[in-house]
């Protein structure tokens, strides 16, 4: 298996300043889609002011209220709130799989609401990759053709058989190619998950509580890996998360609370998870208590 770092690797000034730009309530008024505010690296995703409401019957939630953010280009960032707060719903909308109710979302400058459907599916599998908690492999494929499957669904193929190899092998996976996902362990089935939403060379890979279903250790080591194709890669990677011991291996955490974004730090300025996680919750009860404030 391919060797992993022991320790998460030392940010640098550059990831630093680089990372998400929050858009604040207090900056002029958005006029898209040039207006989101200048950053050190270009933005890969773009949200701005978007809502979304949820209606069932007569009942209606709203999900997401007025949410902007920028996420520059190889950045890092953790997504974190309490269940019911939007993270879901955010990371959906970024990632083209439900449309919001106003507001706009530009990945690498496309606005995604400009795309029909059709367009929209043909945007997605190759623009944009996605890791999900339970890794949603095909059972009765190999990891080879689990991975394969979005060039497939797009009518391609492998140019070379040494792309495989190239992805593989730093995921660790090279070896355990030709089994189906039930010969995996969790670990390696979310190792595929990962190579599977890299094999199109996405502008961004989405991840929805990757490390979810997984032991700590082994979360760790996904963590890890998604931290590594950051630094090396120069992979831009959103990731929903709960866990402060998974959001520390990010550049920046996003912080929602009911729908909306309440804050933004950088991990460098926490020395670990535990004041991470003390960071997150004084975050919370502070944008609790602004809410509080400004209604
Ligand atoms: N398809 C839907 N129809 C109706 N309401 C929805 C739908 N999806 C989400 N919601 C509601 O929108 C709100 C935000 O949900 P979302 O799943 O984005 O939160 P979350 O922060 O990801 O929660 P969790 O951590 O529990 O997954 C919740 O009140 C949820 O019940």
């Amino acid at each position: 298996m391919h060797a992993l770092p022991m320790a998460r690797p030392v940010l640098s000034q550059s990831m630093i300043h680089r990372s998400t730009t929050l858009v604040t309530d207090s900056m002029p008024p958005i006029t898209p889609p040039m207006s989101v505010p200048e950053c050190s690296q270009p933005a890969t995703a773009t949200v701005q002011s978007v809502s979304k409401t949820y209606r069932q019957g007569v009942r209606q939630v709203d999900a997401l209220r007025e949410v902007s953010l920028n996420i520059e280009s190889g950045s890092f960032v953790a997504v974190m709130g309490a269940s019911g707060s939007g993270k879901s719903t955010l990371l959906h909308l970024m990632s083209g799989l439900t449309r919001p109710t106003s507001g706009s979302v530009l990945i690498e400058g496309q606005n995604i609401a400009d795309l029909t459907d059709y367009e929209l599916t043909c945007f997605r599998r190759k623009r944009i990759g996605l890791v999900f908690q339970a890794f949603n492999l095909v059972p009765s494929l190999s990891a080879r053709d689990n991975i394969l499957f979005p060039l497939y669904a797009a009518g391609e193929s492998l140019n070379d058989e040494s792309e495989l190899t190239e992805l593989a092998q730093p995921l660790g996976i090279a070896d355990r190619l030709d089994h189906r996902p039930d010969a995996l362990s969790g670990g390696e089935q979310q190792r595929v998950a990962i190579a599977r939403s890299l094999i199109t060379n996405p502008a961004i890979v989405f991840a929805d509580e990757p490390t979810g279903s997984l032991d700590s250790v082994t979360g760790d080591s996904i963590c890890k890996l998604l931290r590594n194709l950051c630094d090396q890669q120069q992979r831009t990677i959103v990731m929903v998360t709960h866990e402060p011991s998974v959001a520390i291996w990010a550049d920046s955490v996003v912080v929602l609370k009911d729908g909306q974004i309440v804050n933004q730090f950088l991990t460098n300025e926490c020395t670990d998870a535990q004041s991470l996680a003390a960071r997150y919750q004084q975050v919370v009860s502070i944008g609790g208590q602004e809410m509080l404030h400004s209604a």
